[in-house]
Formats: C-alpha cells, structure tokens, sequence
C-alpha cells in the first residue's frame, strides 16, 4: 500500500464512460462522493464515450490500456467504475490492469459494511455481499477456505469453486434464518406500537438529503450527522410531541437512497426499511439545494415503489432552502392536502410549518382515532417511552440489539 504520508486512504481513480445519459456529469461527482465516503480518496476522474459497454473490459481495450498508465502514474492502487461490471468485465480489467477493481455496487456494498452498527444492519450487509460475491466465485478463488480454515471443512471429492458455493450458501442460510427471526420481532413491536395507535411518520429520502439534521432538529435526539453518502444505516425512532390535540406521533429517522441502489443491498435492508413500510405518512426529504433534486426524488420514489411503499401518503419536505435562496413556505395539491413543505432543518426556518403539516396529515388519516391518545402530553412522554421501549423486549428479556430505538438512549 502507498499510502501518502499521513493519509490512510487509498488513492482511487474514477472512471466513468458516457453513454449519453443526460446526469452523467452528477453521477460522476456523486460517485466521488461515495468514493470519500468509503474511505478512499479519489484523485483524478477518466472519462470515456461509447454507445455500449465491451463485453470484455467494459471500456475498449485501448482505454482499459490508457486507465492502469494514468493510475500508476498518479500512484493510484484502485479504479473504481462508476457502473456495475460483470464478473468477467472486473476480473479481466484486474489481470490486465495489475490494479484493484471494483465497481458501484461494491463501493457501496463496502459503504455499509463500514457503517452497519447494529447486530441486524451488520447480518443483512453480510447478506447482500455473499450475495454479490456468489455470482463472482471463480475456480482457483480460496479467499473464504482461507478464512475458515481448518481441517475437515471440504467433503470429500470436492473441488474448491464447491466448497466455497457450499460455504457460502450455508452462510447465506443461516443469515435469512435469523433475520427472519427478527423480522419477527419487529412484527411484534409494531403491533405493540400498534395497540397504542400512535400515528407513525418516516423520514425518507435521497442520501445526505437532511433527513438525519431534521431529525435532530425535530426530536433534539442527536443521531449521526455528516457530510458523508449513507451517514445513516439503522432506523432509529423517536416520540414527537405536537400539542395536546394531537398528542405524539412516532417519527423514524431511516438509511438514505441512492441511484442505482444494489438490489441485493434493497433486499436486504428490506426489514429495516419496514418501518417506513408501516408508516402512516412517509416526509419525503429532498436536498432542495441539489441540481439534481427531481432525478433523486424520482430516485427515491422508484425505491418506494420497490419496498411497497408508494402507497403511504407523502409530504415533500423541500430542505436546504438557506442554501438556495427559498422562503419557508407550504404548497396544497388539488384536493387542499399539503403537498409540500420548505424548510432549513438546518435554521430551523419552517419547521413550525412541518409540524402543522404533520398534524393536519395525523388528523385526516383514517386510522387516526378521533381523540388524542390519553396520557401522551408531555409530563409523561418519558414514561410512555418506557413503556414502549419494553414492548421491544425479546423472549429473552433482553434488550432487542436491532436497530429500532425508541425513547431516550
Ligand atoms: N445548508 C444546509 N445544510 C443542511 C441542512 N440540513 C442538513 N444539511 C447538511 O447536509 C448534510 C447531510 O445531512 P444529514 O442530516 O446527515 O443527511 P441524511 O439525509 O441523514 O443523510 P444519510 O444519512 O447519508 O442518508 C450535512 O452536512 C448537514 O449539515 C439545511 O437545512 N441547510
Ligand atoms: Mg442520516
């Protein structure tokens, strides 16, 4: 490794090729963008033209050619291309190149293994990488063998490119099994939740859209905010008192969407994405500031649609309104619902605005009960909290090491 002096990170050279997509400039800076959020430092971008990928190197043979000179040159050890390789495409580029390949999807695959902190963000990364990496296993691969080890490990008469399939897919049985044990769990809480009829909002949003500073903002919870892709990859709740009217509402802080988001990274993170699932309104947080905010609100709608969320009624909440010269303010639609709302989570401009929206949504959902939940004013919030956080006990009694927290920490 030839780190710089000082610098941990691994010099990356980015590639992208233009195939006439019209935010092909966007996706590139997006992906200089997640290429710091990884940890690596990108230093400089090669970019290409063509009308389809080659089948064997992605780029012609000749650009493949000019990309390891301009690497070793800038003593980069990585190339990251910002689309999704074939198997073939990455290895061939590896042997060709004598350099680290990867591509989107294991950048951000590797994003959320450096930022799953919970027991089940953890397993459901593990999840999407064996996933990822069962349709790479090539003969003479012994990296996992390697990492097992021992005797014993291989059937008899098998062949290595075997065992690793076979590993690899116990593995992967193993990790659906206990996911699926707390999927389970997050059943039960919700129907916990559900007995309270506490009406429940999720943040959602394209990545470093604000959902995490609005959050804080709203909750004054103090959850993990930067600048970085992906900042957040666990849900975490909060209770939000919003007048004794309406009393409080549950909102939920949720991971960030990107363009192009891995499917097995979707699927994956399915249970934790069930929050926003049984949310009874979804704040659609947009980073207002953005030239490219109608393409990652398309973005993330399209993964809405994914999750089976597209039917949960929405607020846009336009965000970042300091950084692009907006009022707060708030839109209706045609039948007078709230359709929008713009804000600064991060002045706090219009944020009296979201709540009014929120309790006007609270008020005209169906579910909703017509009187406010007794008890829920704030003199009792923090015992309410209590009580809601021990219906999120496990069999055990123990305290559930998943990702949902509700109530202060
Ligand atoms: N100018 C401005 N910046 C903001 C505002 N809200 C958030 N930010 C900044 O935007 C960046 C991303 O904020 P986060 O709250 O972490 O975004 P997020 O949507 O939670 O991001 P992920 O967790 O990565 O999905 C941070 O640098 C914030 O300080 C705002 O109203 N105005
Ligand atoms: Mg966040």
């Amino acid at each position: 490794m030839a780190d710089a002096p000082g610098n941990n990170s691994t010099r990356a050279v980015l590639v992208g090729v233009d195939f006439g997509a019209v935010d092909f400039t966007a996706s590139l800076e997006e992906l200089a963008l997640l290429a710091s959020s990884a940890g690596a430092e990108p230093i400089d971008t090669i970019t290409a033209k063509r009308n389809a990928p080659d089948p064997a190197y992605f780029v012609g043979s000749g650009k493949a050619d000019e990309i390891g000179v301009a690497a070793k040159a800038l003593g980069a050890e990585l190339v990251i291309f910002n689309h999704a390789l074939s198997p073939a495409q990455q290895r061939n580029l590896e042997r060709r190149l004598e350099l680290g390949i990867i591509d989107r999807t294991s950048l951000i695959l590797d994003i959320f293994a450096q930022r799953a902190k919970s027991h089940e963000g953890k397993l459901q990364v593990e999840l999407a990488q064996l996933q990822h990496l069962a349709t790479r296993l090539i003969r003479g691969w012994t990296h996992l063998e390697r990492q097992k080890g021992g005797i014993g490990l291989r059937g008899p008469g098998e062949t290595q490119l075997e065992t690793d399939r076979r590993l690899i897919g116990e593995r992967v049985k193993a990790l659906r099994t206990r996911l699926a044990k707390l999927r389970k769990q997050h059943e039960t809480q919700r129907r916990a939740r559900g007995r309270n009829n506490t009406f429940s909002v999720s943040l959602v949003g394209y990545t470093n859209a604000g959902k995490s500073t609005l959050f804080n903002t709203l909750t004054k919870a103090g959850v993990y905010v930067a600048n970085q892709l992906f900042a957040t990859l666990d849900t975490t709740s909060r209770r939000l008192y919003l007048g004794d009217e309406t009393g409080s509402v549950v909102i939920s802080d949720t991971v960030g969407f990107v363009r192009e988001l891995p499917h097995q990274l979707v699927a994956a993170f399915r249970a934790t994405l069930e929050e926003t699932i049984h949310a009874d309104l979804l704040l659609h947080v947009v980073d207002g500031s953005s030239p490219t905010r109608m393409e990652q609100i398309e973005q993330v709608n399209e993964v809405l649609r994914e999750i089976g969320a597209d039917h949960i009624p929405q607020i846009l909440v336009w965000n970042k309104i300091d950084a692009a010269d907006l009022q707060p303010g708030v839109e209706r639609d045609e039948h007078d619902k709230i359709s929008r709302v713009f804000i600064s989570a991060r002045s706090g401009a219009g944020l009296d605005l979201l709540r009014d929206a929120i309790v006007e949504a609270a008020k005209s959902a169906a579910s909703y009960p017509a009187n406010p939940v007794p008890g829920l004013s704030p003199e009792n919030e923090e015992q309410d909290d209590a009580a809601l956080e021990s219906s999120m006990l496990d069999d055990n009694g123990e305290s559930n090491p998943t990702s949902t927290h509700v109530g202060p920490q």
